[in-house]
């Protein structure tokens, strides 16, 4: 009898851990079934792919995204600190501004401090860039 109930313990126990192990398995293999942002698709190592239509909307000061060398970057956080006239910077919103970064409108390079900057408002890649 004590045999009996020492089995039917053990074997609930290997149950519950052999479920656990299921479960865990099961949660880190479906990165995919959280949402993704602002309809993006997770890319391979885990980055939010967009297409351009998607940057496309957020084309103004209240929201204002960016693509420089394929990357995806949400500036609206850095608007009100670029040192230029609004203007100079919202024109690129919900564009593709690889150039515009690149030349400053003006032939001359950002910074390195500047792209070090723009590497904190990085939010994803763009599709097939
Ligand atoms: C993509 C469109 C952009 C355009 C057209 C643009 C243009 C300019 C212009 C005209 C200046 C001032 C003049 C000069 O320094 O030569 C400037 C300076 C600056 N911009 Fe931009 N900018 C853009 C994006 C950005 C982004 C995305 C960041 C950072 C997240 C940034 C950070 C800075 C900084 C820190 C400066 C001061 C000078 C430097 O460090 O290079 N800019 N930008």
């Amino acid at each position: 009898m004590t045999s009996n109930r020492i089995a039917y313990t053990g074997f609930v126990a290997f149950v519950s851990v052999l479920l656990t192990l299921v479960v865990v398995n099961m949660v880190q293999r479906s990165p995919d079934s959280q949402p993704a942002d602002e309809d993006g698709d997770k890319g391979g190592n885990g980055e939010t792919v967009y297409r351009l239509d998607q940057v496309a909307e957020h084309d103004s000061a209240s929201s204002c995204w960016k693509v420089i060398d394929g990357v995806v970057y949400d500036l609206t956080g850095y608007l009100p600190s670029h040192p230029t006239e609004e203007e100079t910077f919202t024109r690129w919103c919900g564009k593709e501004a690889t150039s515009a970064w690149q030349d400053k409108g003006n032939g001359r390079p950002h910074s390195p401090r500047a792209a070090a900057r723009l590497e904190s408002y990085r939010i994803g890649v763009i599709e097939g860039g």
